[in-house]
């Protein structure tokens, strides 16, 4: 059965009487607690997979499945990192992160728990010795940390992060890879990531989902990514493993960029 199914997904955008048919048949089991991520070219459909399972986005055709329950909207269970944070500017670290717990929580947990919970999922992307500070008054990557914590603080079954460190610089982006493959071995929870990085996937992912160039894009091959756990990434770089699956994401991007220039 699978613990989130996506079964033969298909999305067709209409605005008059203009149809985009970005996926077609898109078809993937995913295990609880699997890291997958998503690669593929710019405009293939990535991010519109993601807003699927988010549930912001209704499909055309097949569905999507978890736990037994068909996502048809947003929920908690599913918390979305966006790669421009979405912080709200007038609120501290703190307050943004307070809020989603608010949102969740109420009801649940006592204002103790939640200023507690709040505080201890800053910790986890070691950001809370800016609470009190806001979004402008921080790095991106600090941001991107917050909108983690936000996203985490939700407790959501699947963690879905779309390109989260795209804008950020090599080293920052090394770091939160880090925080990210530290906090998954914590909670074991389920995470699936775009990312345009090849060594971002390799390092990260459980499994790398490669897609197929759009038009109605669907999955071209599925990869395996034999590194135990805890990763270093120093270790990796060097690890035959590692290389044959870097090697093999990018003569997948390498072959379909081809066909796209042959066909234009
Ligand atoms: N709401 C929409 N209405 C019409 N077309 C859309 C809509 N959203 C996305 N598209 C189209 O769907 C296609 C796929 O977009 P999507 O953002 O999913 O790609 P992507 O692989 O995430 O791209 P990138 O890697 O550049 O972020 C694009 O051609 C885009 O123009």
């Amino acid at each position: 059965m699978g613990y989130l199914r996506i079964s033969r997904v298909g999305k067709t955008f209409e605005s008059g009487s203009r149809r985009t048919e970005v996926l077609r048949d898109v078809d993937l089991t995913i295990d609880r607690g699997e890291f997958v991520s998503i690669i593929g070219h710019s405009g293939c459909g990535k991010s519109t997979l993601l807003n699927l399972i988010a549930g912001l986005t209704e499909a055309t055709k097949g569905g999507i499945v978890l736990e037994g329950r068909e996502v048809n909207a947003p929920g908690p269970d599913r918390a979305v990192v966006f790669q421009n944070h979405s912080l709200l500017p007038w609120l501290t670290v703190y307050g943004n992160v307070r809020l989603a717990v608010d949102k969740v929580f109420r009801g649940r947990k006592s204002r103790a728990e939640r200023h507690e919970w709040t505080l201890h999922n800053l910790d986890l992307v070691q950001m809370r010795h800016a609470a009190d500070k806001r979004p402008g008054e921080i790095s991106g990557g600090m941001r991107q940390r917050v909108g983690i914590a936000r996203a985490l603080a939700m407790e959501p079954k699947v963690l879905l992060l779309d390109e989260p460190f795209g804008a950020l610089d090599a080293l920052t982006r090394a770091h939160l890879q880090d925080a990210v493959m530290e906090i998954h071995a914590r909670l074991r929870n389920t995470m699936i990531m775009i990312t345009h990085d090849v060594d971002e996937a390799v390092l990260l992912a459980d499994r790398i989902v490669m897609m197929t160039n759009g038009p109605a894009a669907t999955i071209g091959e599925v990869l395996t990514v034999p590194l135990p756990r805890p990763r270093d990434r120093i270790v990796a770089a060097g690890d035959p493993a590692c290389l044959r699956a870097r090697q093999a994401v990018l003569r997948f991007l390498h072959e379909r960029h081809r066909l796209v220039a042959a066909a234009e």
